[in-house]
């Protein structure tokens, strides 16, 4: 695919305050760009250039590799339409003439509108869902309602790049995720290129190709929204707690932000130890510090997503050095971590040769009187790389008492039941 908009070592200052610094990155065709980052990290700043309607104090941006400076105005509105975060319209018009107004590039001078620029006016409120509302004046509409007709003002520009800075802040959860999947739709059906300040990470993260993380004026991260929506990006760039699941079922990083004030300071007595590894106990952990319960791990290897995920939250952990198979000083680490907790929970993690001492782990701590909660939704013949020998280990602990759940929900339901009867004791 051509590159459509490049920004070149791009900075700008607002007097003599620097707000971008030197920001490069390029756009492709037909690509679906969602800008983020926290406020006053100058993603409007950064649009506003990109849209000529600041000029950089340095570098250039490039559409369709021509300096978009040197571009004239209504030769500039045809290619690229902006949906500004602002939607108020100073004047009362009714929403087909703002509607309209997307076909002024078009219009020649002292010439009305054809009947093609009615048609695509109307074209664009369709796609919106604004088109029981053309006669109404736009200053009388909800602010979801206006926002929806000035994106339909934008596309009846029929644009090749569009612009958006934060369109779905004024909307209910209905109209924010109508939006994202217009936007969407004419992204894959029309190959409409798309730029979008968002907020809201989820939504960014469920509906971009890629995303452009900016932290102080600079790019801090720009990829897919696996390569930035990362627990370690996330938490630096915003400084807030968080935890990245998957979602289901796109499987695209999901970010729950944890308040600090969420996580107890006094801990509860029940202690529990947590067998995972690969990102399948990351939910768990986090639900469990969250409730209040001492928490470890083991055996991890450095830097797995569930050992990043245990370090921000402080919990212990047993750990391997990164993609090395468990060691048997570990194994013994994590038994002598285990013969001191009230619980131990299997997760569902693949099985290998590099891994099997987990299982081993887990069996122990069965025959030793622990309690052992296994989550085991997925069946285990399709996470089992051992020959068997794991599937056989896994029986036994069944056999000895190993208690089955489906997901972390089920995990925090029996745990919960063991402390109350605890408590009782
Ligand atoms: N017209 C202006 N004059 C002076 N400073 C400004 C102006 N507009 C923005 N700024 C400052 O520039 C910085 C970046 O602002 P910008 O609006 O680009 O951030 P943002 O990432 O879009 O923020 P938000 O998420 O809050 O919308 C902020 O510190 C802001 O106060």
């Amino acid at each position: 695919m051509a590159i459509k908009l490049a920004v070149d070592n791009l900075s700008y200052k607002y007097d003599q305050l620097k707000i971008l610094d030197k920001v490069n990155f390029a756009i492709k065709e037909g690509e679906f760009i969602g800008l983020i980052g926290p406020n006053g990290s100058g993603k409007s700043t950064l649009l506003k250039n990109v849209n000529s309607i600041l000029k950089p104090d340095d570098g250039k941006v490039y559409l369709d590799n021509f300096d978009l400076q040197e571009l004239r105005k209504k030769k500039l509105a045809k290619k690229l339409a902006v949906v500004p975060q602002n939607t108020n319209v100073s004047f009362d018009f009714t929403v087909k003439e703002v509607v309209l107004m997307g076909r002024a590039p078009y219009i020649g001078r002292f010439k009305g509108e054809t009947e093609e620029d009615y048609m695509i006016a109307k074209e664009a409120m369709k796609l919106t869902n604004t088109l029981q509302l053309a006669d109404r004046p736009i200053n009388q509409l909800s602010g979801g309602e206006r926002q929806r007709v000035i994106i339909a003002r934008s596309l009846a520009q029929e644009p090749e790049v569009l612009l958006l800075d934060e369109p779905t802040s004024n909307l209910d959860i209905n109209y924010q995720l109508e939006i994202m999947n217009l936007l969407k739709e004419l992204n894959r059906k029309q190959e409409l290129t798309i730029l979008i300040v968002i907020h809201d990470l989820n939504l960014a993260s469920e509906y971009c190709d890629k995303l452009l993380l900016l932290n102080e004026g600079n790019i801090y991260k720009f990829g897919t929204p696996e390569e930035v929506i990362t627990t370690e990006n996330i938490e630096k760039v915003y400084g807030s707690k968080v935890i990245v699941k998957k979602h289901y079922p796109s499987n695209k990083p999901y970010v729950t932000i944890l308040e600090n004030n969420y996580i107890p300071t006094e801990k509860l007595d029940h202690k529990v130890h947590v067998i995972c590894g690969g990102g399948t106990g990351r939910e768990l952990i986090g639900d469990l510090v969250e409730q209040g319960y001492q928490v470890s791990c083991g055996v991890v290897n450095e830097h797995d997503s569930d050992w990043e995920v245990a370090k921000s939250f402080d919990v212990e952990i047993i750990d391997e050095e990164p993609f090395a198979a468990i060691s048997q000083d570990s194994y013994q680490a994590n038994l002598d971590r285990i013969k001191k907790v009230n619980t131990v929970v299997l997760t569902e993690i693949p099985f290998g040769s590099g891994n099997l001492l987990n299982l081993k782990a887990a069996l122990w701590a069965v025959e030793n009187d622990k309690k052992v909660i296994i989550i085991n939704q997925q069946k285990l013949s399709n996470r089992d790389y051992t020959g068997g020998k794991g599937k056989s280990l896994f029986k036994e602990i069944l056999k000895r008492g190993g208690i089955e759940v489906n997901d972390s929900y089920g995990v925090l339901d029996k745990i919960n039941q063991y402390k109350d009867i605890e408590g009782e004791e």
